[in-house]
Parts: C-alpha cells; sequence; structure tokens
C-alpha cells in the first residue's frame, strides 16, 4: 500500500482544495477524442465536493511552451467534466492561470462548487518547477490533493513545487489505485508472474527489462524490439528494426534470463512485410530467416500461439508495449491476440499505458482488464524502479 496520506485523512469541509489532475487528453477540433483520463479523475472530485470543499483542479494540455495557446485551452474538458459530474465545473479562463480573473473565481466559490484552472503550461515556469509560480498555485488553497498519476514522473510547479508552499499535500483515489495496482504487481505478484514487453526499441525499455528479470517467472519480449535480440542470436532479419549498438545487452539480458532460472520469450515466426505500410506484401517466415528486402512486422501464428499459452498459466500479467505495427490492421492481429488473451485470463491484468493501453481499448476488451493505467511515461518509469517525483513530494502517513 501506498504510504502516503490522501484524501481519506483530511477534512475539506469548507476549505479550498487545489487538485492537480492530468487532463492532458487527445483533443481534434475542439473535440476529447479519448475521455479515460477524465473519468478516471470524478472518484477523487465527486470525494471532495461531497466533503463540502471548494475544489480548483488544474492540469497541463500538451506543450503550449508557456504562452497561452487557443487550441490548448482547457475550456473543453470543464465542459465535458460538468457533463460527466452531472454539476457545472466553472472555467476560470485566464491566461496568466492564477491570474486576476482565477483569484476572483476562487473567492467567489461556495462550499462543494467546483472550477477548472487554464491550462499549467501556459506559463513558461511551470515545466522549470519554478518558486514563484508554485507559490502562486498554493496560494489559492488550504490544501492541495495531487490525483495527477500521467505527471507523476514530471517534477513540475503544479505537481511538485507547489507542495513546498503548503501545510497539506496528499494524494487523491486515482494515485492511490495506480500505485497499488502496479506496486503489487511488481513488488508482490501472484506467481506466475508474466511480463509483455513490446514496441520499436530495445533502448527505451531497457531499465523496464532489468527491473523486471528479478522479479518476473516469464518475460515475453515481441514488437520492434525483438529483432534485435533475433540478430544478436545470428539471426537474418532483412530491414527490421534493429538497434546495433543493444546486440551485446539483448545477449547479456537472455545469459542472465537463464542463470535466474526466468523463462524469456522471443518470437519464432514473423509477419514480415516488403514495405512498411499496410499495403505491403507480407509472408510468414520463421524468426531469423527474414529475406533481404522485407521487414519483421508483426508476430507470427506460431508466436501468438506461445505467447498466450503463457499468459493463459499466468496469475499476474503486466503488459507494456504492442507486439507488432499495430496502427496498421493488417499488422495488428499479434497485439489483438495477446489482448484477447488477457480478456480472456483470470490472472490480474495490468496495462501499462501509451500504445498497449490505447490498443487494449480499442480493441474494446478495455473493460476486461484488470486495471489500465491512465500513464505511459509514468507506468514505464514506475515499471523501472525509479520513484515518481510527483508521488515523492505528498506528505508521508
Ligand atoms: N515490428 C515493428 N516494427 C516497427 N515498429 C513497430 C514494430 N512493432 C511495434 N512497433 C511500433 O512500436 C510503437 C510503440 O512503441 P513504444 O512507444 O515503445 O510503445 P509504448 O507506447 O507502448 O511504450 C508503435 O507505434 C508500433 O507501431
Ligand atoms: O500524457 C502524458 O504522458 P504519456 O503520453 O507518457 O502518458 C502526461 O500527461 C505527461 O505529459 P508530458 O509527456 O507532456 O509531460
Amino acid at each position: 500500500m501506498l504510504n502516503k496520506k490522501s484524501v481519506d485523512d483530511i477534512n475539506v469541509k469548507g476549505k479550498k482544495v487545489l487538485v492537480r489532475c492530468d487532463f492532458n487528453v487527445p483533443l481534434i477540433d475542439g473535440k476529447i477524442t479519448d475521455e479515460n483520463r477524465l473519468v478516471a479523475a470524478l472518484p477523487t472530485i465527486k470525494k471532495l465536493i461531497a466533503d463540502g470543499g471548494k475544489v480548483i483542479l488544474c492540469s497541463h494540455l500538451g506543450k503550449p511552451k508557456g504562452e497561452p495557446k487557443p487550441e490548448l485551452s482547457l475550456a473543453p474538458v470543464a465542459v465535458r467534466l460538468s457533463e460527466l459530474l452531472g454539476q457545472e465545473v466553472k472555467f476560470a479562463a485566464d491566461p496568466e492561470v492564477v491570474g486576476a480573473n482565477a483569484k476572483a473565481a476562487v473567492e467567489a466559490m461556495k462550499d462543494g462548487e467546483v472550477i477548472l484552472l487554464e491550462n499549467t503550461r501556459y506559463r513558461a515556469e511551470e515545466t522549470k518547477n519554478g518558486e514563484a509560480f508554485s507559490k502562486e498555485l498554493a496560494s489559492l488553497c488550504d490544501v492541495f490533493v495531487n490525483d495527477a498519476f500521467g505527471t507523476a514522473h514530471r517534477a513540475h510547479c503544479s505537481n511538485v513545487g507547489v507542495t513546498e508552499f503548503v501545510d497539506t499535500a496528499v494524494v487523491g483515489y486515482l494515485m492511490q489505485k495506480e500505485i497499488d495496482f502496479l506496486g503489487n504487481a511488481v513488488n508482490n505478484p501472484e506467481r506466475p508472474f508474466v511480463a509483455i514487453l513490446g514496441g520499436a526499441k530495445v533502448s527505451s525499455k531497457i531499465s523496464v527489462i532489468e527491473n523486471l528479470i528479478d522479479k518476473v517467472d516469464t518475460l515475453i519480449i515481441g514488437g520492434g524490439m525483438s529483432y534485435t535480440f533475433c540478430k544478436a542470436l545470428g539471426g537474418k532479419i532483412g530491414t527490421s528494426l534493429c538497434e546495433d549498438d543493444y546486440l551485446q545487452y539483448a545477449l547479456d539480458m537472455l545469459k542472465k534470463a537463464e542463470e535466474k532460472g526466468v523463462k524469456l520469450l522471443l518470437p519464432v515466426d514473423n509477419i514480415i512485410g516488403d514495405d512498411f505500410s499496410n499495403d505491403a506484401n507480407t509472408q510468414v517466415v520463421k524468426s531469423g530467416e527474414i529475406p533481404e528486402g522485407w521487414e519483421g512486422m508483426d508476430i507470427g501464428p506460431d508466436t501468438e500461439k506461445i505467447f498466450c499459452d503463457a499468459v493463459a498459466d499466468a496469475k499476474t500479467v503486466v503488459w507494456n508495449g504492442p507486439m507488432g505495427c499495430f496502427e496498421m490492421p493488417k499488422f495488428a492481429h499479434g497485439t489483438e491476440a495477446v489482448a484477447k488473451a488477457l480478456a480472456q485470463t483470470d490472472a490480474t491484468t495490468i496495462i501499462g499505458g501509451g500504445d498497449s493501453a490505447a490498443a487494449v481499448n480499442q480493441l474494446g476488451y478495455g473493460d476486461k482488464m484488470t486495471h489500465i493505467s491512465t500513464g505511459g511515461g509514468a507506468s514505464l518509469e514506475f515499471l523501472e524502479g525509479k520513484e515518481l517525483p510527483g508521488v515523492a513530494a505528498a506528505n508521508n502517513k
């Protein structure tokens, strides 16, 4: 369990509560195309409303780089949040975020009301964790709540700096839930514990591999990163994605897995294409036998079976990274097969955020997973065993 004070440990009646959420949602023409992060923030907001707090929400959105950019205003989030909450969320339009408008809006609040501040990254100090903006944010509130798991790997004013200038800084329910699920899976897993890693590059997952290899019973490596392992073992990989600087690393990991008695599963066959496109000609070949001019785009049918069988026997599964170029329908089969296998198992299934979370949701298996993280970078850093600054900054129990 997370050893941080939470919204259950404080009394917010009549108090101004600043809540840092991660409302960094995809927007197309002002329309929110994935509202999972808004839905995930509701339990904390509802609890604070029910307890009679004056709820002041804040978040970043995209990367406006310290300047007000109308297309990155949080105004559409206030509208959708009002609908989801069934209660008005007033938007404190203010290019300075904590300027005269926002201050006046906060002063006028009644108990149980909710307002949303403008995009914290309209201020250049935000991403530098500057003292002045941290103090301004702190001056708005009596109590600070951090529920922004997706941003917990950043040390910015609105999630870290602000905590230095408030007496009480606690975490919300989403933060608790994320850390409890990810933490339990990694540190106290019911066994067999299987980790599935995929995605494009070995280099971006090195620390995850190193942290998890000490903890798992089975490590499955698919996706673009598997071809570096295949080449290291002497296989022919054609024009597949490969990081030649990591060939020795791949061999070291294979050796380490063997020494530790960890089963490390690599693809035994691949779907290959003669072009990096959904119109490519395709064929299935054994791993290590990819002809020149062709590249590995997805895991093959025999690999699907091996990976899915490993998942079927598991009690805990953590998945980060797709098995192939799933954005192209022709090469989404492997990722879909793994998602389906996770949906069918009785194991505790945890999906690291980012592409794997998007894939699981798009394929319609979202409600079959035990937990889908709202943080891509944050869950990756957690799986690397790093302390997340946003969590560390909250008051200890
Ligand atoms: N065989 C492959 N060749 C090239 N790219 C791949 C391959 N398999 C997966 N990918 C790509 O990897 C990307 C995701 O990688 P990454 O960002 O590391 O994953 P995540 O976001 O889940 O952490 C996807 O865009 C996917 O198309
Ligand atoms: O969406 C986010 O990260 P993610 O895409 O890694 O999940 C977070 O809101 C952090 O955003 P940032 O990577 O611009 O600091």
